[in-house]
Order: C-alpha cells, then structure tokens, then sequence
C-alpha cells in the first residue's frame, strides 16, 4: 500500500477533505500517516485505520518517506518546506489545495469531472504536482464545463458572490459575531411591533460603523454589507481573485495562446457562510437553443444540477442556505438575454469547501493510486 502523509488535515478544508475520505472508505487502501506543524509526538486522527504519532511537517527525512503527500496547511507551508523536499530528491506525488504551486509550469490545476484528459496526459508524462483550484473557478467549471468543453463559450463574466469560508474559519466566526452584534443592537426595537423601522435602520447603522463593532479579520463590516474586493490589489485594476478566473480556468482547461478564453469579473465577499454563488454571462460561440444548452450541461458530470428558471425551484433549490453540504453544484437562472442569442445567463452556487478545495483533491490521490 502507497504511504500517504497528510499536512494541513486538522484545518477547516483538512477537516472537510477527512470527513469525504471516511465517507468513501478511502483510507481502507493506504498507509495514512499524519504530520503536523504544533503537535508533534501526540496521536493521530481517528479515522477509522490504525496511525502512528503524529510527525513534524517540516522534518524532510519523514517526509521524504511518503509516496504521496496531500497538503491542506496553505501557501506558507507549501513555499517553504515544498523546494527543500524536491531539493532533497524526493520524487514523490504532491497534491496541495493552497495556490502557491497553481501555476508553474510543473503542476496541474485539478478538477477531474472537468479536466480528466489532462491529468492523465500529466500522469503519464510524469507530472508530480497536482494542485486544487481556486474555490471560485472549480465551482465554476463544475456547472459550465458542459459548454466550456464543447467549445461554446466565446466568453464570460462572472460576477461573485462569495462566502465568508473563503477567508478563513476567524471570518467565518465573525460573520457571525457581526450579525450577532447587529441584532443585539436593536432587540428591544424588535420587540416591540410598533417600533419606527427608520429608527432600527439607524441604530443598526451605527453598531456597524461603531468601534466595538467586531472587524479585526474582515476590515469591514460584511454582516449587513458586502465586501467588492478579495484578496490583493493588482496593477491592473483586478484583484487577485479576479484575475484567478481567466488564469486558472485557461489552465484547467489546458488552454493557452490563441485558444485562451477571456473569463473576467468583479468578486465580491457575502455574507453566506460556506457557498459561494457566480451570476454568469457567457457569450456563445454560436446560436445553440436554450433546451439543447440545458441538456449539454446536465449531461456534463454527475454532479451538476440544471434548475429550471422558475421563481419557486430558484429559491428552493439555488441559494447558499439550499446547497451548503451538498456536492451537487446547481446551476439555473438560465435564459437568452436582451443583447442577442449568443448571450446567456445563468447563475450557479457551490459549496466551496467541498468541490471549491477537498474533493479535487480527493479524488486526484484516487486516481493516482489506480493508475
Ligand atoms: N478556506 C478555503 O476556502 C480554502 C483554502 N485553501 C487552502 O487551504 C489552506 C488552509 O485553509 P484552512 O483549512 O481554511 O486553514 P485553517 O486555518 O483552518 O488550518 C490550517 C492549519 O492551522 C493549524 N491550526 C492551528 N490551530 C488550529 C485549530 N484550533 N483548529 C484547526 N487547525 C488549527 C493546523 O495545523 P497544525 O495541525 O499543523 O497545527 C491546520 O492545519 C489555505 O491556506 C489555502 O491555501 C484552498 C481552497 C479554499
Ligand atoms: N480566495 C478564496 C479562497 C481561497 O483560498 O482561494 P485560493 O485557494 O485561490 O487561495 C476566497 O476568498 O473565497
């Protein structure tokens, strides 16, 4: 059995990443053994198979024993300890869900329902270094990998909404320590049916802008606001995380030079917790009939979900509060809009820890250990 070391598993995606490996009794076929940066010597995780103590992240000989490693610890860990392992000699597999490694021209961006070819041209080319996407772009390509792979997307804007996962689990705990901290600056208002709504809008306004208001890890109040700008400020006006989008997808895809798609958008931060939502415009590539795009994406994987565009399904089925948990990434709000037949809307949620980090990553270490 392969020797699996696992860094990062006790974080918030590590965690997720754990919970899927015990659903699908993917620990039955390794030899899992966990690392550390804190807690060194104490026992590992139960997670159902006996493991040792355990090991030092960043202790090179130990690492070098593994055949595979699968990181969820971030990009500081990944810069520093990932040269230093190759420069040892390691030769092993590296799957990684922090960006560090996303692209250089050594690794694959994994989404296997997606970009299956790819990662078996890699395999067998002797590619090393499989990396988990962006949240954003995964969850993307989930739901419109259908059109991107026949080549229907000329291309697209997504426009984001995203969780406050994505940040981070302190910012999940704010998000809600701000609605909290909201709510109880106006409960004796609501209480009372016959309080002025103006005065709860000022008084609520107020707790937002007031110094006890809690925005150490957010900056801002997200909690009855949002966020239009994630991650760093770039020189060409995007921020990162936009301009992830057209980069990573591209890459995803295995496309680049003349064949590159244009993808570009504004994210914005919301305050959902783990989903992250994308209001898409696509511009075709030619005229195709809404039912025949509704069944390409459908047909595309099995866990796309097509949502007919209809008041009552969109609101029960294509919210963050709907699809938190869930591993199917629904896609709806589908319709041919005012600018002509090439341009299509459509708007699409997903869980961002679960397809947005581990279960690319989950699944890459399944298909390195069959092939
Ligand atoms: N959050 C997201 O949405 C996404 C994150 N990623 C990548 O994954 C990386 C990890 O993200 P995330 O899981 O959110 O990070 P976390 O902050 O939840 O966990 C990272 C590490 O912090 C250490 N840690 C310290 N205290 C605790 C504690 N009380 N509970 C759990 N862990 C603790 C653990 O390392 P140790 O056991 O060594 O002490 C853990 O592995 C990111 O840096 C990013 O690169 C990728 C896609 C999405
Ligand atoms: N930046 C994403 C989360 C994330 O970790 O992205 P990446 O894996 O590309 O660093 C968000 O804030 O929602």
């Amino acid at each position: 059995m392969k020797k699996v070391g696992f860094v990062g598993w006790r974080g918030m995606v590590g965690s997720v990443l754990m919970e899927r490996m015990q659903q699908e009794k993917d620990f039955a076929d390794i030899e899992p053994i966990f690392f550390t940066t804190s807690q060194m010597g104490q026992p590992g995780p139960d997670v159902g198979v006996e493991v040792p103590p355990l090991l030092d992240a960043r202790d090179i000989a130990s690492l070098s024993q593994m055949d595979i490693i699968v990181t969820c610890q971030g990009g500081d860990y990944t810069k520093a300890v990932y040269p230093e392992l190759r420069n040892s000699g390691w030769d092993g597999y590296w799957i990684d869900a922090a960006s560090a490694l996303r692209m250089a021209d050594d690794a694959l961006i994994v989404l296997d329902p997606v970009n299956l070819n790819v990662i078996k041209d890699g395999i067998a080319s002797g590619v090393k270094n499989y990396i988990g996407g962006n949240c954003t772009v995964s969850l993307m390509l989930m739901a419109m990998g259908g059109l991107f792979n026949k080549g229907l997307v000329e291309w697209t804007s997504a426009m984001t909404y995203q969780a406050a996962s994505g940040a981070g689990a302190q910012n999940m705990r704010e998000l809600i320590a701000q609605m909290g901290a909201i709510e109880k600056s106006v409960a004796a208002e609501l209480a009372d049916p016959a309080s002025a709504i103006l005065d709860i809008d000022r008084k609520v306004v107020a707790a937002m802008r007031g110094d006890s208001f809690p925005t150490e890890n957010f900056g801002a109040p997200l909690g009855g606001s949002l966020l239009p700008w994630i991650d760093v400020q770039l020189e060409s006006g995007q921020s990162k995380e936009e301009w992830k989008g057209q980069a990573e997808t591209n890459k995803i895809l295995g496309r680049s030079g003349d064949t590159l798609i244009p993808v570009d958008g504004i994210c914005v931060r919301i305050g959902a917790m783990r989903c992250h939502s994308q209001a898409l415009t696509v511009k075709l590539t030619q005229d195709v009939p809404l039912d025949e795009i509704e069944c390409m994406l459908a047909e595309s994987n099995d866990w796309v979900r097509v949502v007919p565009n209809d008041r009552a399904v969109t609101l029960k089925e294509l919210t963050p509060a709907a699809v938190t948990g869930h591993l199917h990434v629904p896609i709806g709000r589908l319709r041919k809009m005012n600018m002509g037949n090439q341009y299509l809307s459509a708007f699409t949620v997903g869980d961002q820890l679960l397809w947005g980090a581990a279960e690319p990553l989950r699944r890459m270490l399944r298909i390195l250990l069959e092939s």
